[in-house]
């Protein structure tokens, strides 16, 4: 166990039957455990020596009292006969009490050798961090949890480590190696999402993909009909191109005065465009598509807060003294007229006709047999879509303005592809030509990965790693940004930005599955690793692409874009990106 371990933590030993709860006799020398022993023992007999004076004593008053009242002619009356067999029955009692607890005690001393024994013959459970009594190591996630968490990792030179969050223990996977050997051989195992009070509620009860229990039918039938059919159909390309030649004229419109543009804030609203069109059909969500705007807006926050049920059950009520919990059921109850709005809308319009969305296509009808499971659907697409995107981008794009040389050469690269064909705007059909930009992009992500703790996952069945048996139940957290940085993985160079450390990669255009390698997952590992990665890699791809063609970027004079992150599930800058552009002037 490394330095400064709990031996109270919730425990994973080495070929133990599960949860250990820890042992304090363990640590109790022999010499001292038999004089307590024989202090028990002693208190023991005291307790039952004085319980039974004391019973006697009472019966030997209460008959002289009873003498006494004979004598003096009195009828014996019943309450005095009742509070004979009361004291009775009172010491009777106490008595089998406090034998109970010494029997207790006492088993406990004399089985704490053998304890011991089996302790001292299995080798080392994982690291396990010491944590506060109730809290557990709740306190020391700190405002940045990923990075407080591959500090502590880094500490106790633990690369797979046990927390206690809370009442719920966690593991923590902070290594390229501790991946794949957590993962590679337990990928079902490891599969389940733990049913947070946010998700469940927002989600339908778990009636989505993100939540939803893994290798179930609707799961699967729901990863592959909506995911890979719908975001990969023809009219999705379309509307990335329109809403990105929309940026693009919204950042040349606001810059044309060279004033300084948001393009933290404009990523974002372009990217939550994109997923509406393509989630509800081309008007990005009709003439309620402000309003529902801040209702996601709402949704994402929840999705973010720390509701105290999460990690301590029994103080579940202090999220309702909080507000939350009346927040999210608002939030829940106007999600919900948003989308039977939208689903009756389409509905009606496409009554009779073949669709490409998810709600209007009867082959997705025909999958999903309540509304409320499209619902859960379009409810992923937002959480899961938009600022992640939105966040890619923006951590690019401040690594570019960071490194000029790099951006010049990416600028470079995306101008040269389409110089050929008009040259003022770059279509999807280009971006299998701009590797470079993929050894940016990649590298982006392998620095900022979006989700740095990934989406939390929780084991559905017992499993070992490193030969430590993990119990069923045990909520799990891949730190990929810490994998990320990985020297092991990345090199001695691995905290600089180097975007050809990609170029050995052998396909870059054709999306190869990033979860496939342990050392670079952004978009997660295993079964339940993302599938809109295609679908975000074009949107980032492309937003990216644009972005350099049209324009020049710099900090606004005498600025410097710092490197500050915001907490969340997904992972955006603290400070807005407000950057300077000019626009190219196509010769
Ligand atoms: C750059 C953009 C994106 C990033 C970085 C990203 C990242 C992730 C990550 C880390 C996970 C958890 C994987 C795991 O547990 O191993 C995930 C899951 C998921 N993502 Fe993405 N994602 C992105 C875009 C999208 C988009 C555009 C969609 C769909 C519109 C999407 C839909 C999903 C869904 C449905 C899941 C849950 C999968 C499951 O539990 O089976 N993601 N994503």
């Amino acid at each position: 166990m490394a330095m400064g371990t709990d031996p109270r933590c919730v425990g994973i030993r080495r070929g133990g039957a599960g949860v250990d709860l820890g042992d304090h006799a363990s640590r109790i020398t022999t010499a001292s455990r038999s004089c307590r022993v024989h202090f028990a023992t002693a208190v023991l007999e005291l307790l039952l020596a004085n319980l039974l004076r004391g019973a006697r004593q009472a019966r030997v008053v209460s008959n002289e009292v009873g003498a006494r009242a004979a004598a003096a002619g009195l009828a014996e009356n019943d309450s005095n006969i009742h509070g004979d067999a009361q004291d009775e029955l009172f010491a009777r009692a106490f008595l089998a009490l406090v034998a109970t607890v010494t029997v207790l005690y006492l088993t406990r001393l004399l089985l704490a050798p053998l304890k011991r024994r089996a302790a001292a013959t299995s080798p080392a459970s994982l690291p396990c961090p010491r944590g506060l009594p109730l809290i557990g190591n709740l306190h020391q996630l700190g405002a940045v949890p990923h990075d407080s968490l591959a500090a502590l990792a880094a500490r106790h030179g633990a690369p797979l480590m046990l927390l206690r969050l809370g009442s719920v223990p966690t593991l923590v996977v902070s290594t390229a190696g501790a991946l794949r050997a957590a993962f590679q051989p337990n990928d079902r195992a490891m599969s389940g999402r733990p049913a947070l009070t946010a998700a469940a509620r927002i989600a339908y009860g778990l009636q989505d993909i993100v939540f939803s229990h893994p290798g179930g039918a609707f799961w699967r039938a729901a990863r592959r009909a909506s995911l890979s059919d719908l975001l990969g159909a023809p009219r999705v390309r379309g509307v990335r191109e329109g809403e990105v030649a929309a940026l693009v004229a919204a950042i040349a419109g606001a810059s044309a005065a060279g004033s300084p543009v948001n393009l933290s804030e404009r990523l974002m609203a372009t990217s939550k465009r994109i997923l509406r069109r393509v989630a509800f059909g081309d008007g990005g969500g009709g003439e309620g598509s402000i309003e529902a705007g801040a209702v996601l807006d709402e949704m994402q926050k929840l999705l973010g807060a720390f509701f105290v049920a999460d990690y301590m059950p029994w103080l579940g009520w202090v999220d309702a003294l909080r507000g939350l919990r009346r927040r999210l059921e608002r939030n829940f109850h106007e999600l919900d007229a948003f989308y039977e709005k939208v689903i009756d809308d389409r509905l009606k319009k496409r009554a009779g006709s073949k669709g490409e969305d998810l709600h209007g296509d009867p082959a997705y009808r025909s999958t999903f047999n309540s509304r409320n499971q499209i619902k859960g659907i379009l409810t992923d697409m937002f959480i899961a879509g938009t600022d992640t995107t939105a966040a890619t981008v923006e951590w690019t794009t401040t690594e570019l303005v960071r490194h000029p040389d790099i951006l010049a050469k990416a600028q470079q690269e995306v101008r040269g592809a389409v110089a050929g064909g008009g040259g003022d705007i770059v279509l999807e059909s280009d971006l299998p030509r701009l590797t470079y930009l993929k050894q940016v992009i990649r590298e982006s992500m392998r620095v900022h990965p979006p989700v740095p703790l990934l989406v939390p996952r929780e084991t559905i069945e017992p499993c070992a790693v490193y030969g430590c048996e993990v119990p069923a139940g045990t909520r799990v957290l891949v730190n990929a940004r810490a994998i990320g940085q990985d020297p092991f993985a990345w090199g001695p160079d691995a905290a600089r930005f180097v975007p050809e450390r990609h170029a050995e990669v052998a396909d870059l255009s054709d999306h190869k599955p990033w979860h496939d390698s342990f050392s670079l997952v952004p978009f997660g590992v295993g079964r339940r690793s993302c599938p809109g990665m295609h679908f975000a890699n074009s949107a980032v791809e492309l937003l990216l692409a644009n972005l350099l063609l049209c324009f020049d970027w710099r900090a606004p004079r005498g600025e410097v874009v710092d490197l500050e992150q915001e907490t969340g599930l997904t992972v955006h800058r603290k400070n807005p990106l407000v950057l300077v552009a000019e626009r190219r002037r196509v010769q």
